[in-house]
């Protein structure tokens, strides 16, 4: 897998826009791992998001180019009246826990919640991530998280926005499993069907 810039979408044209949502409490570190994502960089004092944040890259998954719309969700409850429009036609949602705050790890019950009540998608990709296991002070263990992830049917990976670890199969990893699910990303496509296009209606061209 690796990333091209915009001047190889000529020579590899994108097959496929994906939109990937960032969910999870105020704090835990959703901007923080989109942008070391999309711009390999941190901010030690990042401000909240007010409402949504959106950003746009590509990478390159088995070959095929993919476009990714990445929208950052405010945790804030205050924004929270904008979430049914966020969710729509998501293919992949990560659902960001802070390592060192427990009740951050206990929202996501309501998180999850979120994801079924407002996604539009059945089979779209859930990933959690235990993020800032850099810092000394954990207080949710791996083995915690990966079997909320796994009771919820979701990938899971710990990571820090602040060190990069983790970050970069985070993404890798929810990319190639909508890619590899059938139907996700390449069912809004319209169909071509040769047969309604024939005069005689016999499955042939009517050319
Ligand atoms: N040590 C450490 N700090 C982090 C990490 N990720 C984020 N932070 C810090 O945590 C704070 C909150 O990060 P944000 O990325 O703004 O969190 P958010 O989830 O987007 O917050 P909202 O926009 O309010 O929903 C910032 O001060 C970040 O610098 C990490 O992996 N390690």
């Amino acid at each position: 897998m690796a990333f091209i810039g915009d001047a190889d979408e000529q020579n590899n044209p994108s097959i496929t826009t994906l939109k990937i949502l960032i969910i999870g409490e105020s704090g835990v570190g959703k901007s923080s791992l989109m942008l070391r994502f999309v711009d390999d960089s941190f901010d030690p004092e990042q401000p909240a998001t007010i409402g949504v944040d959106f950003r746009v890259t590509s990478m390159v998954v088995d070959g095929n180019r993919v476009k990714l719309a990445i929208w950052d969700t405010a945790g804030q409850e205050r924004f929270r009246t904008l979430t049914p429009s966020y969710y729509r036609g998501g293919q992949g949602i990560i659902c960001v826990y802070d390592v060192t705050n427990r009740s951050t790890f206990e929202h996501l019950d309501h998180w999850m919640t979120e994801v079924d009540t407002y996604s539009t998608k059945d089979d779209a990709v859930k990933m959690i991530v235990g993020n800032k296991i850099d810092l000394p002070n954990r207080v949710v263990s791996r083995e915690e998280g990966m079997k909320f992830a796994k009771r919820h049917r979701a990938l899971f990976i710990e990571a820090s926005a602040k060190t990069k670890e983790g970050v970069q199969c985070a993404f890798e990893e929810l990319i190639q499993k909508i890619i590899q699910t059938p139907g996700l990303w390449d069912s809004d496509k319209p169909t071509f069907r040769l047969g309604q296009q024939a005069t005689g209606g016999d499955g042939m061209c009517g050319c």
